[in-house]
């Protein structure tokens, strides 16, 4: 308690003394009021739904607004396409990862991509780009293929065991299970086993480890992490790593675990490169590219660790929570299902005229809807839905659309004091209207079949105008890798089975910084989706 109340005393003058020097505020950016001066309203963005908040206030003050974090402290919140043009693409370097979170990135996997800041992030992005190229992620695909395939094999094994037409499958474990084995094989060559056992220690440890660290938020964990993201680098740090919270243990003990896989990963891969049998897993690429950089600007080895890290939780989670959100559209929407599986049908045909037993990336060409439909998940169901950074200097926002103040000042740009915190709404910028159609509030696969959408001049994003994986130098480097996943997902558990929801449960995007479905009223028990699922017709 002693330390809280202290770090609240450092905040508050710090804070207000830089206030008070520094010449221009962003508080008179309209936006919502606050009746606590301790939390502001960040509760009612971070303890509610995933987006609900986000597109509550872009409707009642645009597309910029104030937001009153704690003690009083004034933030931006962003999903102007001008204006994230800018922070990411022009500028990304000028805005930095906020402390609290990069801070909490490097519990959980250590020094690595997600963390690293400037010259630092330039040489770690350098040495892991190889493995992330467009062909690289092709050839992963029968990788994908094969998980999700040995997936639905096991749901076909209780269905006959249950001796029933239909079995009731909580989804969301089995495709995080399937994806963790996607990312052990293609990113290292190496089978987790997460399929055919729950007790693996790994795949047990990722098992919602995000729930455990940022669901049903509790004020006062909002006003230590708001805290944490003021404080100079260092201290956070050390506070952090010091902390003995039950929801950091989660993510503590799953970080040594991995690393613990990550150094016999690394010794092997370096051994093969040394004898000239290195091969074409992420890993092993990463390890090529290390050992042929400049001694200078190679990564050490604790960043190789750290690099693996990152990318089993970056790289699972996030597919299987969009694969998940993926079903639940198809069940809501049962035309959309059945017109995904006449096509699935179509190019199965297609795959035997000409001899062959599985699907090539190539064919995704002709699937037209199924690809609309991935872009439509990824738009609607943002997984990562915030991003969080700060002005490292004073700058000036570009806007799409003027902001008046509440002295009805109208500004065409915005100037910004060197500290303020940014919070770009993902899951709002995605539902604008003029980008994606006045229908943007909607699920609707067919906006992508008009060629009149995505509607826009900026390059904001690095796949169909989505902000989803980001943009610029920090966005997301396995984009490519999710939208693989994503089709060969969708191809065999559509072309395999018919889903529908189970009962009248109402599915919720619970905010566990990645956004994941629970039930309504069964909250605690963590993601979930709980679907009907049985054999579809095949054709004769
Ligand atoms: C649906 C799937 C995914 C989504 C929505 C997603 C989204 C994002 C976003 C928004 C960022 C930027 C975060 C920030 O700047 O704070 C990011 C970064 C990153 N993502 Fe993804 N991601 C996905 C899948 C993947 C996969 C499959 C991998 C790896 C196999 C991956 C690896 C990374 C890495 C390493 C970064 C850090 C990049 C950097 O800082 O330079 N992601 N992702």
């Amino acid at each position: 308690m002693f330390t809280e109340i202290f770090l609240v005393v450092v905040f508050i003058t710090v804070y207000f003394t830089y206030k008070r020097w520094s010449h221009f505020s962003i508080s008179q950016v309209p936006g919502p009021s606050s009746n606590s001066f301790l939390y502001g309203n960040l509760p009612e963005l971070l303890q509610a739904q995933a987006g609900e908040v986000d597109f509550k206030w872009q409707a009642m003050y645009g597309d910029v607004l104030r937001v009153r974090a704690p003690l009083g402290e004034d933030r931006l919140f962003i999903s102007d396409p001008k204006a994230l043009q800018y922070i990411y693409h022009t500028a990304s370097y000028k805005f930095p990862k906020v402390i609290g979170r990069r801070h909490l990135s490097r519990l959980f996997v250590g020094p690595g991509l997600t963390v690293v800041d400037g010259e630092d992030h330039k040489r770690h992005r350098k040495v892991m780009l190889p493995g992330f190229g467009g062909p690289e992620s092709k050839s992963f695909f029968p990788i994908f293929f094969a998980c999700a395939e040995k997936m639905t094999q096991k749901w076909k094994e209780t269905m006959e065991l249950s001796g029933s037409q239909s079995i009731v499958v909580n989804v969301t474990p089995w495709v995080s299970r399937a994806t963790l084995e996607a990312i052990g094989e293609a990113a290292f060559d190496y089978q987790f086993g997460a399929l055919d056992s729950v007790d693996h220690p790994i795949a047990k440890a990722y098992t919602n480890l995000m729930f455990d660290t940022f669901g049903l938020p509790t004020k006062r964990a909002i006003l230590s992490l708001s805290i944490m993201d003021n404080l100079p680098y260092n201290l956070a740090g050390f506070i952090m790593e010091n902390s003995r919270s039950a929801r950091l243990a989660h993510a503590q003990k799953t970080n040594k675990l991995s690393t613990v896989l990550a150094k016999d990963l690394v010794t092997e891969k370096s051994k093969a490169l040394l004898e000239g049998n290195s091969r074409r897993d992420i890993m092993s690429m990463l390890v090529k590219a290390n050992a042929s950089e400049n001694p200078k600007k190679r990564l050490e080895q604790r960043e190789l660790l750290a690099q693996m890290n990152t990318i089993i939780l970056a790289g699972h989670e996030t597919t299987a929570n969009s694969i998940s959100f993926a079903l639940l559209e198809v069940c809501r929407k049962p035309e959309i299902q059945e017109r995904l599986r006449r096509e699935i049908r179509a190019a199965e045909r297609v795959v035997r005229q000409r001899g062959d037993s599985s699907f090539l990336p190539s064919d995704f060409e002709s699937m037209l809807y199924l690809s609309a439909m991935v872009k439509e998940t990824f738009r609607y169901h943002p997984v990562l839905y915030n991003i969080f950074r700060y002005a490292a200097q004073d700058d000036v926002l570009p806007l799409s659309t003027p902001v008046t103040t509440t002295s009805g000042k109208v500004l065409h740009e915005l100037p910004i004091p060197k500290g303020t915190q940014i919070i770009a709404s993902v899951a709002a910028y995605n539902r604008n209207k003029e980008i994606f159609g006045d229908d943007a509030d909607v699920f609707n696969p067919d906006r992508w079949l008009r060629n009149t959408i995505p509607n826009t001049k900026s390059a904001l994003g690095v796949y169909a105008s989505l902000f989803t994986f980001a943009g610029g130098s920090r966005s997301c480097i396995g984009w490519r890798f999710a939208v693989m996943e994503l089709h060969a997902f969708m191809i065999e558990l559509l072309g395999t089975f018919e889903f529908s929801l189970d009962d009248n449960e109402e599915i919720r995007r619970e905010s566990t910084f990645v956004m994941t479905p629970t039930i309504e009223g069964q909250i605690e028990k963590g993601s979930q989706l709980r679907l009907k699922v049985k054999l579809a017709a095949r054709d004769e």
